[in-house]
């Protein structure tokens, strides 16, 4: 086990800058202070010798992203100070550490959702304690409905931007008193998702000759846990929204809050149905066998992008 020491959010000892009292909100005695986060982080660097520089998170049925990871110390959520529990099929509810392509990483084979009863904020509690733990660039992927008629089932799409639909009726992990040893009050998201990663996945996918799946396109997070009806997903189409899904949106607008590069990346695991006389009907059985049907791609996918984003991270003072 690695000594503990230093100073904050370089991996190696995490401290509180300076102790804040942020003002009395409704259910601020609810959330967990910069310090809680401090101490999660601080079990984990004492529990690994990894200091993970790119977090991914696992979408559903993509837990075997993790399976790419050598010299694997995994821990489970349940054992993790301050840390939800993940109720969701296809999301085991572990943190993995270790290397993707010699570059020390953190996964979470698990998200946690709104639907699952967890608030916004608690669902990317993950996120800010990656931040601390020296996580400088984030990897979200995700299962998503295919809305572009062009999408067909099994491709990826780059997330070139989001349409924050819960965000629009006030619901928001940034809701609430801010912190701003996290980040300001007011984050701009107008470059939400990293160009240079983009391009770099783009490139990336010609190499592997996957890019005739490889799509780029908007992305949107619902609630869930039901799928849309065909009057939802018709309006969405019209937004110009290309897959539609339950995650990701939040976790993105946490992880720039506190100024950690992203890139999220759909597997399409199903058509939206956007007319009354399709029979298909969505399920989640059907969105994990595409997860396990795309295993291998999404592995070498993930695995190049790790390798060629590492050369874009901002470098420690
Ligand atoms: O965790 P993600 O966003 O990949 O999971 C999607 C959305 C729902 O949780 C589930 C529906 O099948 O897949
Ligand atoms: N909201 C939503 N989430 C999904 N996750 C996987 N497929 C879908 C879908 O069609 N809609």
């Amino acid at each position: 086990m690695a000594p503990v020491n230093a100073d904050i959010v370089n991996g190696s000892k995490v401290t509180s800058p300076v102790k804040k009292t942020l003002p009395e909100v409704e259910d601020n005695g609810k959330r967990y202070s910069y310090e809680m986060l401090v101490e999660t982080a601080n079990f984990l660097l004492s529990k690994t010798d990894v200091r993970p520089v790119i977090g991914v998170i696992c979408g559903s049925g993509m837990g075997s992203l993790a399976e790419n990871i050598s010299q694997p110390e995994c821990i489970a959520y349940e054992d993790i100070p301050n840390f939800p529990i993940s109720t969701v099929e296809g999301h085991h509810g572990k943190l993995v550490f270790g290397y993707i392509s010699d570059v020390p990483v953190v996964a979470m084979q698990g998200r946690f959702h709104y639907y699952e009863g967890y608030p916004l904020w608690k669902c990317c509690l993950p996120v800010r304690v990656m931040k601390l733990l020296g996580v400088k660039a984030l990897i979200a992927t995700n299962a998503a409905g295919g809305l572009n008629p062009n999408y067909k089932i099994g491709d990826l799409m780059i997330v070139r931007d989001h349409i924050n639909m819960m965000g629009f009726a006030g619901n928001n992990p940034l809701h609430g008193p801010n912190d701003e040893r996290f980040g300001p009050r007011f984050p701009p998201m107008n470059k939400a998702y990293n160009y240079e990663f983009r391009k770099v996945a783009k490139e990336v996918a010609k190499e592997l000759n996957i890019d005739n799946m490889v799509r780029e396109g908007v992305y949107t997070c619902l609630g869930g846990p039901n799928f849309e009806t065909v009057a939802e997903l018709n309006m969405l189409k019209m937004l110009g929204v290309d897959a539609v899904g339950m995650s990701t949106v939040h976790e993105v607008i946490t992880a720039r809050h506190c100024d950690m590069s992203v890139f999220a990346l759909s597997l399409i695991t199903n058509e939206c149905v956007t007319s009354y006389d399709h029979d298909a009907e969505a399920n989640h059985e059907e969105v994990l066998d595409v997860g396990r049907m795309r295993q291998d791609i999404l592995r070498d996918y993930v695995s190049k992008l790790v390798n060629r984003f590492v050369k874009y991270l901002p470098q420690n003072p």
